[in-house]
């Protein structure tokens, strides 16, 4: 028998809901027969079911990744209520429709100043016993906060009721990296600081804020996307093993990750911001909000101790492109030429995940140019070919069915949130200090946070 289960949307028309979520709800829709979701859209545009149906049924059809027929099917699973977060009406009618006894889902994919006022009301409302909460990132704007918030949430919700979403941790590739670590142990011995030179971490956005500059200038790249994303991507690649892939010794072990961070130098960090970025709607004439950072981070564990990592995000640059390379130590000495005069050292070996655009995993080794003479090259195999159409509305689409099987494992722990605020607490306020050019590959300050190891990776 379908089991079925009330789904509240709250921000269901925002941004989020139109490119992420509903298409997510969609796909949960069509890979899970054991279960439905009955949603329901909550927020202030004035639509009634109808209507907002058929504004889901346009968004999912504009890009033409259904058919309508489709698209029409699934709308049927949605009904819509307006009314504003703040008024207890709304949460008192929303009561009269679900059941807190059904367990539903609330997801809050609302700005982040409305979290508290949406929760107390949720709890007055008698959702506070049976509802499981997913709350988007970023979680407060700095660690006191996140930890006001935590303590808003825990005076009125058990732990296993609340899912702190970070869509990084359900994406396929991202996964893949998990199993690559841990399903092959010939890696382990080399896992270290006495085989790794260094990490980089590159999440590189070729387009700009795409209407959400209001939302984004008052938060910046570095409560955007390094405090959440990008930590929580290194905790998978830095952890030790865990007891089992899932439980919370894995969670335990991706947020030691994060407490061995030292919290970042200010000179460890270059902000800055691209041109044009102040024209954007939303956003302020004298704005000063980083659209760019490439950090340094250092590591005090014994199994990373000495090895750099590196971070860069930044929008409006030269291309798209999310990665992590795990590069290894240069051969102690040079025996072999590698042509072109032959004095440069070989390229050091290095493993290259791509998590988007696509989720190739691949080694860099070097071998022989075919001829007469020793000379080395280098080579790239890729071990791990991708799925091409995996997009980021199927890590939501992952995250909502973990949340339905009460599954916390590919969830941030309030610990991991507050470990991750407290790494990038020093440079949160901290100004872009210098602009760069949309299309190019952002500020060439950033270079001499690289000049000790030969550069950015290419
Ligand atoms: N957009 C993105 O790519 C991402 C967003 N997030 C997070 O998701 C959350 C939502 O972001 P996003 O969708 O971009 O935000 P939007 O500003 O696009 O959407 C906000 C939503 O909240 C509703 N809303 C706002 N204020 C009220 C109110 N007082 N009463 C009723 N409804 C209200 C809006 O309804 P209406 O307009 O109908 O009034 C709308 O549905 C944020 O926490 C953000 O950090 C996280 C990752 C990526
Ligand atoms: O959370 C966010 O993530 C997106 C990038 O996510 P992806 O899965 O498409 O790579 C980022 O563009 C956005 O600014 C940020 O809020």
């Amino acid at each position: 028998m379908t089991q079925r289960i009330p789904f509240v949307l709250f921000g269901a028309t925002g941004d989020l809901a139109r490119r992420m979520l509903l298409p997510a709800l969609m796909s949960v829709r069509e890979r899970h027969a054991d279960y439905q979701l009955d949603i329901i859209g909550v927020a202030g545009s004035r639509f009634d079911d109808e209507s907002f149906r058929a504004h889901v049924v346009e968004i999912l059809t504009k890009d033409k990744r259904c058919s309508r027929e489709e698209a029409e099917t699934f709308a049927k699973t949605i009904s819509y209520l307006s009314g504003d977060y703040h008024d207890p009406n709304l949460f008192d009618a929303l009561a009269a429709r679900v059941s807190p006894d059904e367990r539903p889902i609330v997801y809050l994919a609302i700005p982040p100043s409305l979290f508290e006022v949406v929760i107390e009301q949720l709890a007055r409302a008698g959702f506070d016993e049976h509802a499981r909460i997913m709350v988007e990132k970023p979680f407060g704007r700095n660690l006191a906060d996140a930890q006001r918030l935590s303590k808003v949430l825990a005076s009125h919700f058990r732990p296993e009721q609340i899912f702190r979403i970070d869509h990084f941790l359900g994406k396929e590739a991202v996964q893949n990296l998990l199993v690559f670590r841990f399903a092959n142990s010939i890696l382990e011995p080399l896992w270290n600081r006495n085989y790794v030179s260094r990490i980089e971490l590159n999440m590189l956005e070729a387009f700009g804020v795409e209407g959400r500059g209001a939302f984004y200038d008052g938060v910046g790249v570095v409560r955007d996307v390094v405090q959440n994303h990008l930590l929580q991507l290194l905790t998978l690649l830095l952890m030790e093993p865990p007891l089992a892939m899932s439980g919370r010794d894995l969670t335990d072990q991706r947020t030691k990750v994060l407490q061995a961070i030292r919290p970042i130098r200010p000179d460890d960090a270059v902000l800055a911001q691209y041109r044009g970025y102040r024209l954007e709607a939303g956003v302020a004439d004298d704005s000063s909000t980083p659209t760019y950072a490439a950090i340094r981070l250092e590591v005090n564990s014994w199994r990373w101790a000495g090895v750099p990592v590196f971070v860069r995000a930044g929008k409006g640059l030269r291309e798209t492109r999310t990665e992590a390379v795990v590069e290894f130590r240069r051969p102690p000495t040079l025996i072999f030429g590698t042509g072109e005069g032959e004095q440069h050292q070989p390229e050091p070996n290095a493993f290259i995940f791509h998590f988007k655009p696509d989720g190739r995993i691949e080694l860099l080794m070097q071998s022989k140019v075919p001829g007469p003479r020793l000379i080395s090259r280098p080579t790239m195999l890729t071990v791990s070919s991708s799925d091409d159409s995996a997009r980021s509305d199927d890590a939501y689409a992952q995250l909502i069915d973990d949340v339905v099987r009460d599954d916390q494992t590919r969830f941030a722990t309030q610990e991991s949130v507050e470990a991750g605020w407290r790494i990038v607490d020093p440079v949160l306020e901290a100004p872009a200090e210098s602009t760069y050019v949309v299309g190019s590959d952002g500020p060439r300050e950033a270079d001499r946070l690289v000049a000790d190891v030969h550069g950015w990776y290419r």
